[in-house]
């Protein structure tokens, strides 16, 4: 079990208290806060228009807030301008100087801050070697491919060894099989130089492949926080569920509680699943439930992911007969779509040898620890 300990606003290394960021007529921010820890590798998702990109400008200093305050360190940044604060930014378009050398790139920063030339090589080579350049410092800019500019803009973000590396859809510009590549580049790299990363995308499995803590946004507000496994498996609200993947959704109202466990009355009968956990847990345990209050009689929503719905009799609670209307094959699995006679559809996740046909009659099932209940989204 991944334990990531919450961390108090004195001990983060990162702390946003209460931050709120209002346009004319526009809240991009709403009383948002956020503690990491050093080291920690931090992936903001959500949809665009959710405030992903206002909370990293906030953090870099690009952006004031409203209302709030930033540390880094323990140290208040909120009045901090961007070149007076321990962070440096990859943005999306790189933002490279064209004109120059890949290494007089990566040295620029290190020269404004007065480093001496020896220890500069010295840094531009190391940050080289890092991001797998070696052999390309006197390239010019332009005669790199996507892939080794995002290196550079990489390199010359790291040469300068921010406390924090600000990354904001650093990979939106690459192809699919590149920006593979590049997330396995930098989980290395972040691990080798152990240093904190804020990282902006809206693909989950790109958040689920790099993070130690995923943020989820939506509407300029944290609806989810923890580890990908924790948000994926157990989401704190219906809309993390639906941002995070696929899942077969079903509503219903709160019938019991029994500890963590909750009985929901649905259409297809009851379902027993386990509570959500409050949106800040930090932990892959399902008890982290502190915080929700969950009154018979109220809507709720169960929420199972498609590799975790059984065709087979023995495993888990029978939620009625669905009709399989389609299947679509994925290479190592396919996905089964299927429908009751009370309209409630599933999704699930069938081996590629054990595919029910289309039109054949299946019973899914569900173990209760595989069934997550969240309130019904309230908009
Ligand atoms: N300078 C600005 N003036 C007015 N509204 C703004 C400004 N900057 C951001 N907003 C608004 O704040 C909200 C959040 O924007 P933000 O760019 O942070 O979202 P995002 O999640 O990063 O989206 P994307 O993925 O599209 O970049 C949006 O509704 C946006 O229109």
């Amino acid at each position: 079990m991944t334990v990531l300990h919450p961390s108090s606003a004195s001990s983060a290394h990162l702390a946003v208290e209460a931050v709120s960021k209002h346009y004319p007529g526009q809240t991009a921010l709403e009383t948002v806060s956020l503690h990491v820890e050093r080291g920690r590798y931090v992936v903001l998702l959500g949809p665009s228009g959710s405030g992903k990109t206002t909370l990293l400008s906030l953090i870099g200093g690009f952006t004031m807030p409203s209302s709030g305050i930033i540390r880094i360190g323990g140290q208040d940044v909120t009045d901090l301008p961007p070149a007076k604060r321990p962070t440096t930014t990859v943005f999306q378009d790189y933002a490279l100087f064209p004109h120059m050398t890949v290494a007089a790139n990566i040295e620029f920063g290190l020269k404004l801050r007065g480093l001496k030339a020896d220890a500069r090589k010295a840094r531009v080579a190391t940050m080289l070697e890092l991001v797998g350049l070696g052999q390309h410092g006197e390239r010019s800019i332009q005669a790199l491919s996507g892939g080794q500019r995002q290196r550079v803009a990489l390199a010359r973000a790291l040469a300068v060894k921010p406390e924090i590396l600000l990354l904001d859809e650093p990979l939106g510009a690459l192809d699919l099989a590149l920006r593979r590549q590049m997330q396995d580049e930098l989980h290395r790299i972040q691990r080798q130089m152990n240093r904190t990363f804020v990282h902006v995308t809206h693909d989950q499995e790109e958040a689920m492949a790099l993070a130690d803590l995923i943020v989820v946004m939506s509407h300029g507000r944290i609806e989810d926080m923890g580890p990908p496994r924790r948000v994926y498996l157990r989401p704190a609200t219906r809309f993390a569920a639906t941002f995070m993947g696929e899942s077969t959704q079903i509503e219903g109202r709160i019938h019991g509680q029994d500890g963590q466990s909750i009985t929901l009355e649905t259409e297809i009968g009851l379902l027993r699943g386990m509570a959500a956990p409050s949106s800040g847990a930090m932990t892959d345990s399902p008890a982290d439930t502190q915080g929700r209050i969950w009154r018979t009689g109220d809507k709720a929503v169960a929420i199972i992911r498609p590799e975790n719905i059984r065709t087979a009799p023995e495993s888990g609670q029978a939620m009625g007969q669905a009709l399989v209307y389609e299947t679509v094959f994925q290479g190592n699995y396919v996905r089964v779509f299927a429908r009751s006679e009370t309209g409630q559809t599933f999704v699930l996740h069938s081996p590629a040898r054990e595919v029910p046909a289309s039109g054949s009659t299946i019973t899914p099932h569900a173990l209760m620890d595989d069934i997550t209940i969240v309130p019904a989204q309230e908009d």
